[in-house]
């Protein structure tokens, strides 16, 4: 098992609770946020009142800004959003030690560049060895101690064993794999979807069409992650189907309340409600992506189009529900 400390860099809600999973795991964690004055705050009040209130930090937990306390790190966490993910990895860049695991934990594809994360973090840090951690996680359940099971994989095997032996514990539940493609797809996609199934809520479809979407959406993230190299039991997994279960599922979920708003017409400018909607910067890499591959993915494109604001939501359902009834086993 690997050795402390634990280095978290990012202290919104998703690095707060990982913190906390991995104190409880028995490691010491320093968690770095990108703000000073964040930082003091979190470290006096013993609590994230800005991303994740209510929950009490571990007593193992420091919180600095002085990303200078990543020298030290054996393993490190990158827990920011996807389109800050480069930035943070660059500053990243001159501290770590060669061969340091970095657990990629933010679920998307760089809009600038349509990379996907394990990528952006080999560009900027070729001496790291990324990982990447994904599954079906809200940070109010993983910081309150609920059972959680997610999946880490790095295309060294030992690597990701080790590293989910050292932050799993028996409520935080990591299952490990060699399939970085299949993980991060699964993370990136499922919000997209969560959008799509928000956007049915919200315009009151009901729940047979949700399922509808689920299922029909869960076909088109198989076609992207097959014709993309990854293992299509990957995405049977946690992250993939068990994501998307989760977050299609609930409005405790960023994405699909973003998606909800759109469908009860609340502007694209307002939907989000200040908070991170990731599948909204990911869905036009997607399905860019996916069209340099041959693949297609409606309920994406569907999405893309509306959060760019080239298509009405009702449109798009429209689109949608008139494309032409094919037999199932063909668009698997
Ligand atoms: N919140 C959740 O339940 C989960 C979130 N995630 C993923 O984790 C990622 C982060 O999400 P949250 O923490 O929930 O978002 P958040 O909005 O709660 O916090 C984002 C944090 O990143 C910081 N940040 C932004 N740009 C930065 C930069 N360039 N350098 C350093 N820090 C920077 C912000 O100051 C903030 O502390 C997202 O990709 C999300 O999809 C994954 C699983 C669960
Ligand atoms: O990724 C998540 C749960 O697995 C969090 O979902 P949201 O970002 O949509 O809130």
């Amino acid at each position: 098992m690997m050795t402390d400390p634990v280095v978290i860099v990012g202290a919104g809600a998703w690095g707060t609770a990982l913190a906390n999973a991995a104190a409880q795991a028995g490691r010491f964690v320093t968690l770095v946020a990108r703000d000073p004055e964040h930082a003091g705050t979190m470290q006096a009040a013993r609590e994230n009142l800005r991303f994740l209130p209510g929950a009490p930090l571990h007593a193992a937990i420091t919180v600095t800004a002085d990303l200078g306390a990543t020298t030290a790190a054996r393993a490190l966490l990158l827990v920011v959003p996807a389109q800050a993910l480069r930035e943070a990895a660059r500053g990243l860049a001159h501290r770590l030690a060669p061969g340091t695991p970095v657990v990629i934990c933010a679920k998307g594809i760089e809009r600038t560049s349509s990379r996907f994360m394990s990528d952006v973090v080999g560009e900027e840090l070729p001496a790291a060895v990324p990982a990447v951690l994904s599954g079906p996680s809200f940070a109010e359940d993983v910081v309150r101690g609920l059972p959680t099971a997610v999946v880490l994989a790095c295309a060294q095997e030992e690597t990701a064993r080790s590293l989910a032996a050292t932050l799993t514990s028996p409520t935080f539940r990591i299952y490990h794999g060699t399939d970085v493609r299949g993980v991060e797809i699964g993370g990136a996609a499922k919000n997209v979807l969560a959008i799509a199934c928000g956007i049915v809520m919200g315009c009151g479809l009901g729940e047979s069409a949700r399922a509808a979407m689920v299922a029909r959406g869960f076909a088109e993230l198989m076609r992207f992650a097959r014709a993309l190299g990854a293992r299509p039991e990957t995405l049977m997994g946690l992250s993939g189907l068990g994501d998307l279960v989760l977050t299609c599922g609930s409005a405790k979920s960023r994405n699909f309340a973003f998606g909800e708003a759109l469908g009860r017409g609340v502007p694209l400018s307002e939907a989000s409600g200040g908070k991170l909607a990731e599948g909204a910067f990911t869905a036009a890499a997607l399905v860019a992506m996916a069209g340099r591959h041959g693949v297609e993915m409606p309920i994406s494109e569907a999405v893309a189009a509306i959060v760019a604001g080239e298509v009405s939501v009702e449109a798009a359902i429209g689109a949608l529900l008139n494309r032409p009834i094919r037999a199932e086993h063909e668009i698997i």
